[in-house]
């Protein structure tokens, strides 16, 4: 790691902003070719601990100050005002290091679709090839395969980066889940990585085989470059701007960016690029902060325009969730069982001593459906009546992002398109009343494509003031996020009553099947919350549907500025985690930026 005088005393070739899951990765392929210097700047540090290695230990970095920005959302109207956290990670390997480790592809007919809004050359295909280019898998162990997990081995890359298979360990309600899923009519998957995401199966983690450690981007892709003389990671240490020059018939260059280290202000030149991958929170404040965004926005922060680009901090987009609790009428063993002292110590060592057991994984099972598995068909038919009259609001029509409200209306009734996902948290995450030493288990239930569209913006023209959050939670046309997600409780009940699953529970806790609509409407404004995949803030789209960059990346308005490779480019959200998504965009970048350099693009 270098210090900031010394970082600031070179000239870069690339300069990556945000050492995170996608920025490492871009910077890591970057510097395989010697010609180049990379320079990287991460806010946060590196920490290879256990809480961040240990599949079993996940949440635990949440909220730390050392690893988590802990961002709350501002105040949410329909829902009771409450301010909603989504944790990111302030990590070398930022959310990579922090996630649920869930290794899973988009879907073939939604990035085929992508194409619709006026993105061209980011189909399935070209994905999927760069998703297999970063990882590498091995195949899942026989007692794996006995809980489902993916064997196909042609769907999978091989000799990529990041380390991927089946986890090691399953809780016991894991069959009982796939037992009940089943008996729903869903059909258990065993090949989630083909495009095809429909069904209820066993998630390919990001995890090493050999060790059972998070696979991440600081140990999959930084450290097998990090020796090299031609990148340089500097942790610590927060841009405050990209330097832009004047506009020149209508286009600026990046010439570098200023930083702060230790309280002091630094600045570091790039020859070729600077490339933004700060994640889909932090990246349209730091263009805001850079001059490069809504005219308005930008007076009132004080900040001189550079570049008139209303689409920054727009069309942000999220998974929101609701959660179920239920009591267990048997004695499983459940990841509640962690927080008996001398249990927890008995699994610690188990896993220090074997690599194996309790500690090595984490919840593992994933369901993904279509609406017309969940809503039922009268509730389809008035759901869809309401949100095509809700579609001929003129705002809507003469709004640049028409064309994917058409798409996401498609989507609705295209029963290849999972709109709904469906957890088993072996553990008591929720709230209400449960007998003392009860086991218990938690039911999730997220919508895949929201319809609510918020916002980020900078609140003030200082890095360190966080932006406002704001994600629409809840407000949609025709209130279809409620339908769905009120439709999606009531399905989970029937999960919770049905097969295997539904014999080994006990009670349903809260909310209850008895309760009237009005009161689970009630209930869902009180527990929404975010499923922490943001994305959309500096949307890859045509600049005349309030895009911020183009099909190869590049910050419109500008020669030489990238968003590359952060959520934040996503043009709608995938049905699915978007992580392997994310390095695939990083493997696609750098093949973009390498064919720019070659061609000795001008810059
Ligand atoms: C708890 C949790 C669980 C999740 N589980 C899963 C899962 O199981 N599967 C899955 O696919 N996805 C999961 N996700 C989501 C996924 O991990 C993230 O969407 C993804 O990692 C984001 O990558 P990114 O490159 O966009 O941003 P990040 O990885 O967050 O990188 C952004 C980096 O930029 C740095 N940065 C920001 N501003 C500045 C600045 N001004 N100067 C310098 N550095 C800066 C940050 O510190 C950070 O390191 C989860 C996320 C969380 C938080």
């Amino acid at each position: 790691m270098e210090s900031a005088s010394a970082f600031s005393r070179q000239v870069f070739d690339y300069i990556i902003v945000g050492g995170g899951n996608t920025g490492l990765a871009l910077a890591s392929i970057l510097s395989t070719d010697p010609g180049v210097r990379v320079g990287v700047i991460e806010a946060g540090l590196r920490k290879d601990d256990e809480m961040i290695l240990l599949p079993g230990m996940i949440g635990k970095p949440l909220n730390n100050p050392d690893y988590d920005w802990s961002f709350l959302t501002k105040p949410q109207i329909l829902a009771k005002n409450r301010r909603i956290p989504i944790p990111r990670g302030k990590v070398l390997g930022g959310s990579s290091a922090l996630n649920y480790m869930a290794y899973t592809r988009g879907s073939r007919i939604e990035f085929n679709d992508w194409e619709k809004l006026g993105v061209t050359g980011w189909d399935w295909s070209t994905i999927r090839d760069a998703v297999n280019a970063a990882e590498a898998w091995s195949p899942p162990s026989d007692y794996a395969k006995l809980h489902n997990a993916d064997n196909v081995a042609h769907n999978h890359g091989r000799h990529g980066y990041v380390k991927t298979t089946a986890y090691s360990y399953y809780y016991d309600l894991v069959l009982p889940f796939f037992d009940s899923m089943n008996k729903m009519g869903v059909a258990t998957n065993y090949s989630e990585a083909s495009g095809d995401l429909i069904g209820i199966w066993t998630y390919t983690a990001s995890i090493d085989p050999q060790t059972n450690t998070r696979s991440y981007s600081t140990n999959a892709y930084y450290d097998r470059v990090s020796s090299q003389p031609n990148i340089v990671c500097l942790t610590g240490a927060f841009v405050s701007r990209v330097v832009m020059s004047d506009s020149k018939e209508g286009v600026s260059r990046a010439l570098g960016v200023e930083f702060y280290s230790s309280g002091q202000l630094f600045s570091a030149s790039v020859r070729r690029e600077v490339i933004i991958s700060a994640g889909a929170l932090q990246t349209p404040q730091l263009l805001e902060l850079s001059g490069i965004g809504n005219p308005n926005i930008l007076r009132k922060l004080g900040i001189p325009l550079k570049i008139d680009l209303p689409g920054v901090g727009e069309n942000f987009q999220d998974h929101f969730t609701v959660t179920l609790g239920a009591e267990l009428r048997s004695n499983h063993v459940t990841a509640d069982d962690l927080s008996t002292e001398s249990f927890a110590q008995a699994r610690l060592q188990e896993y220090r001593d074997t690599r194996r057991g309790m500690l090595s994984s984490t919840l593992s099972t994933l369901v993904f459906i279509p609406t017309s598995a969940f809503v039922p068909a009268d509730k389809m038919k008035s759901m869809i009546e309401a949100l095509d009259r809700a579609l001929q609001d003129p705002a809507i029509r003469n709004s640049p992002y028409k064309q994917w409200y058409d798409l996401q209306r498609q989507w609705l009734e295209n029963d290849g398109v999972a709109q709904l996902e469906i957890i088993l948290f072996p553990s008591y995450t929720h709230v209400g009343c449960t007998r003392e030493n009860a086991k218990h288990y938690t039911m999730s239930v997220f919508l895949q494509h929201a319809w609510s569209r918020g916002t980020v913006h900078a609140t003030s023209a200082s890095v360190f003031d966080p932006p406002e959050i704001d994600p629409a939670t809840l407000d949609s046309p025709g209130d279809i996020g409620m339908v769905m997600l009120l439709e999606a409780v009531k399905y989970a009940f029937k999960v919770m009553q049905t097969g295997t699953l539904g014999d080994l529970t006990a009670k349903i806790i809260e909310p209850l099947p008895t309760w009237s609509d009005d009161q689970l409407r009630d209930y869902i404004r009180s527990m929404v919350k975010s499923a922490l995949h943001p994305i959309g803030t500096a949307s890859m789209l045509p600049r005349s549907a309030n895009g911020v960059v183009d099909n190869d990346l590049k910050v419109y308005g500008t020669s030489n500025l990238r968003v590359v490779s952060d959520a934040s480019i996503f043009p709608i959200h995938l049905g699915t985690h978007p992580q392997a998504t994310l390095d695939s965009l990083a493997h696609r970048a750098a093949e973009i930026i390498k064919v720019d350099q070659k061609a000795g693009a001008k810059l």
